[in-house]
């Protein structure tokens, strides 16, 4: 893994090669695999040696950072008796060493989010919940919450969503639930939930979700619209627009209609979704490995596109139409610089407040969506909501 295997293979194969494992057992194993993949610069750092043996990379966490007593780290690691190393006792000196991040991404994030980055990072290292949307087509969110009881999953409401439920202690194999296979509800991150909430879809609307992906978003739409009017999902990948369509049946969705080629102007739609690609540093916690495999390229990757995407959608939209932008990323070039720069050539669009009437003020900054891990307990995420002039 240290070598760029991804965290997730890493653990499938070694849990796979050791197949008599006890359950604690394996969930030990692929807490350390994932801590040691995390924390390997913190690790370098501890032990002031890049290129250390794995039973020392182990040592290093259980003693520098587990705070296990250093024999019995010792013992658990493989490392020999009498060559334990001395970890490096001083405090890391930088934001990148403290919380394991290559330096690139720490100094953009120091950047982004000025004092509050180091609150950030700190929560970039500690797993998010399990989140679940209520399919409102199915169940209310209480009810949900008793059938889930019934199955032995025990949750709590969300903060920000009204359709959100964490999951309360281990992750359970939501896969194997019922309840998941009647489309009852949907794994979802809250931040994610709120940004398709923000489009406010109508029933008897045409509605169209630009960059659908897989449909996380496009069956929350459909369920605001309540199965009527006319749901489109494009998007250039075509299994993941497969998967949508699977979701979309369990969750008893009749009339998404999927564009496998962009859609052409004349649309004519009432809303727009572009949930636009983007360097998705947002969900940053949601895989040990993924802030390695990112490169600094990333963050002037993707600004062109967007704003050639919200180009697209504005030309769709009806007068009088919402657009809701947004993205998983902490950056302003392909936040509200995007948004700025569309808005100075299309006058004929104005910002307004998202979620007016019920998205608590502390989800939003300075006139857009903003939320994050240390303030919120969502993965980050940014919107805006665009309205076209009705005249
Ligand atoms: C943030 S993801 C969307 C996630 C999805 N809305 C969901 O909730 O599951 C961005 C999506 O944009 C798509 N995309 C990339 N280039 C695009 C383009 N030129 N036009 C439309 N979508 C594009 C990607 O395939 C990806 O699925």
């Amino acid at each position: 893994m240290l070598a760029g295997s991804p965290a997730e293979r890493v653990v499938d194969r070694t849990l796979r090669a050791h197949r008599s494992l006890s359950s604690p057992q394996r969930q030990a194993l692929k807490e350390v695999i994932f801590n040691v993949g995390l924390w390997r610069r913190r690790l370098d750092f501890l032990l002031d040696h890049p290129t250390a043996p794995p039973p020392l990379i182990l040592f290093a966490f259980l003693h520098g950072l587990a705070h296990l007593p250093a024999p019995e780290a010792a013992s658990l690691s493989g490392v020999g008796e009498g060559s334990t190393p001395t970890l490096n006792p001083a405090p890391p000196p930088s934001l990148a060493l403290r919380y394991s991040l290559p330096d690139w991404l720490a100094d953009h994030l120091s950047q982004e989010l000025g004092p509050d980055a180091d609150a950030f990072c700190a929560h970039l290292n500690v797993p998010g919940p399990v989140t679940l949307r209520t399919n409102p087509l199915r169940n209310s969110r209480d009810d949900l919450a008793s059938r889930l009881r019934s199955e032995g999953v025990s949750t709590r409401p969300g903060a920000w969503s009204p359709l959100a439920l964490h999951v309360d202690g281990p992750r359970p194999n939501l896969y194997a639930l019922p309840s998941l296979q009647e489309g009852r509800f949907e794994v979802q991150d809250e931040g994610s939930q709120l940004l398709g909430l923000l489009l406010d879809a109508q029933p008897g609307e045409t509605v169209l979700d630009l960059c659908a992906g897989a449909g996380g978003k496009t069956l929350l739409l459909g369920a605001q619209m309540r199965d009527s009017g006319k749901l489109l999902a494009h998007d250039p990948d075509p299994e993941r627009l497969d998967r949508l369509l699977q979701r979309s049946s369990r969750a008893g969705l009749t009339r998404v209609q999927v564009l496998r080629s962009p859609p052409t102007p004349g649309l004519d739609a009432h809303r727009v979704l572009v949930d636009a690609p983007c360097s998705e540093l947002g969900p940053l916690r949601r895989g040990p490995d993924l802030r390695f495999h990112a490169s600094p390229d990333v963050l002037s990757r993707f600004p062109p596109l967007q704003l050639e995407l919200l180009h697209r959608a504005a030309d769709l939209l009806r007068p009088g139409g919402r657009l809701v932008y947004a993205t998983c990323t902490v950056n302003r070039a392909e936040n509200q610089d995007v948004v700025v720069a569309f808005l100075a050539s299309r006058p004929d669009f104005h910002p307004v407040r998202p979620g007016q009437g019920w998205l608590p003020v502390a989800c939003v900054r300075d006139g857009f969506l903003f939320v994050a891990p240390h303030l919120h307990g969502t993965d980050a995420f940014f919107a805006a909501v665009l309205e076209r002039s009705a005249g």
